[in-house]
């Protein structure tokens, strides 16, 4: 053979090598973003504003940049854990098993709430704010051994964990007994119930994080059959959310160090599109808007249901992608934008200046 033939076993070891490679690459990518593009370019029913989209990516990134928004920004929200360490982990573990459905039909001083440090919690802080009390009373509710303990942890004492200080009941409590169990068995099967040992099974990659947490938990698996496509669309919304809440709470150290974090999506909840939308970046169909506004019940998993969480996270990419185009320096990934988005609609909550109401789905997945 001459010098500048390649030996054949040496180029096939070296195919496998790098198949392999693309391989384990397929493997690093949740889906989401594709699946989601792929839900917009059919939508009928939701369609994104560009123009409004370009206006909202500049007031965006002008008010991110004026409230030094970053992911020391997670921390400094008073119920949000301060402890760097395994505490904070299982803790983080346990508020996203059940960051889901805090919304309720009754007016805002009869709906569920949780009374705490003085003042009264709702929404997802009424969560944050029952699980610190939680421990305060010495309830071990962030261990998931806990969870497993079928006489401990049972539907009266997650009652009393998530007792409101009005008549209302915190909604699904018997789904979230259910992701706590599942979890409690899983993490015991799998990872020594250690939370710990989960995290470093993805060796420091996001997108895979997000991939075992759907992979082995079924109350992480949020994708939906969609029209006649063969795969279902994955949101993943709770299982990036985890992802995003280590990174922030552990300012992409420790337990929140992921090379590949710009990789996770904006998370499909029930308040980004209300906030897209009320920005005009979103466009929905008169019978959606009339459905929306008349807080008419969109079943999970329906076309529109569907359409709106898709082309939220479509809408989020497509701002993250033209600040970039902007500001080509600035370090705004979709999480920055999502948790920027959220904070704002929750301050226009507080000022009773909601300028449509967010849509209603009652589900586990957000
Ligand atoms: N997309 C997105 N969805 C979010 C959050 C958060 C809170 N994240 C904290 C961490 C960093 C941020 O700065 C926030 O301080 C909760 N949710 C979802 O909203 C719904 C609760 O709404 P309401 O009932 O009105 O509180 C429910 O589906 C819940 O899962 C977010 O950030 N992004």
């Amino acid at each position: 053979m001459s010098d500048d033939e390649a030996d054949p076993e040496l180029v096939e070891l070296l195919r496998q090598h790098f198949q392999g490679k693309l391989n384990i690459k397929q493997e690093s990518e949740t889906g989401v973003l594709e699946d989601c593009e792929y839900v917009f370019d059919s939508s009928i029913d939701i369609a994104i504003d560009m123009r409004h989209c370009k206006k909202a990516a500049e007031e965006i990134y002008t008010q991110m940049q004026k409230k030094h928004y970053s992911t020391s920004t997670w921390s400094e929200h008073e119920l949000h854990p301060k402890a760097k360490d395994e505490s904070t982990v299982n803790f983080i573990f346990t508020m996203d098993l059940l960051n889901f459905s805090f919304w309720s039909e009754l007016p805002d001083k009869e709906r569920f709430a949780i009374e705490y440090k003085g003042k009264r919690w709702t929404g997802y802080w009424s969560l944050v704010a029952a699980l610190q009390r939680a421990l305060e009373e010495g309830i071990p509710i962030t261990s998931p051994e806990y969870w497993q303990d079928e006489d401990k942890c049972d539907l009266d004492s997650l009652r009393h964990v998530f007792r409101s200080c009005t008549e209302e009941e915190m909604p699904l409590l018997k789904e979230r007994l259910d992701c706590l169990r599942e979890a409690g068995q899983v993490l015991e099967e799998y990872y020594d119930s250690s939370v710990v040992n989960l995290i470093d099974a993805a060796d420091g990659s996001a997108a895979s994080l997000v991939n075992i947490l759907a992979k082995d938990f079924d109350c992480f698996r949020d994708e939906h059959p969609f029209k006649d496509r063969e795969k279902p669309i994955r949101f993943l919304k709770r299982a990036q959310i985890l992802v995003a809440d280590l990174w922030a709470c552990f300012d992409g150290e420790s337990y929140g160090d992921f090379g590949d974090i710009d990789k996770i999506t904006m998370f499909a909840d029930y308040r980004i599109p209300q906030v897209l939308i009320s920005m005009n970046a979103l466009y929905c169909s008169p019978l959606v808007a009339a459905a929306i506004r008349d807080k008419q019940m969109l079943e999970n998993g329906s076309s529109w249901e569907m359409q709106l969480r898709a082309c939220s996270i479509w809408c989020v990419e497509l701002i993250r992608r033209e600040i970039k185009r902007n500001h080509p320096k600035a370090h705004i990934n979709a999480i920055l934008i999502d948790f920027f988005l959220y904070d704002k609609m929750k301050e226009l909550e507080e000022a009773g200046k909601e300028a449509i109401p967010h849509h209603r789905t009652r589900s586990i997945w957000y």
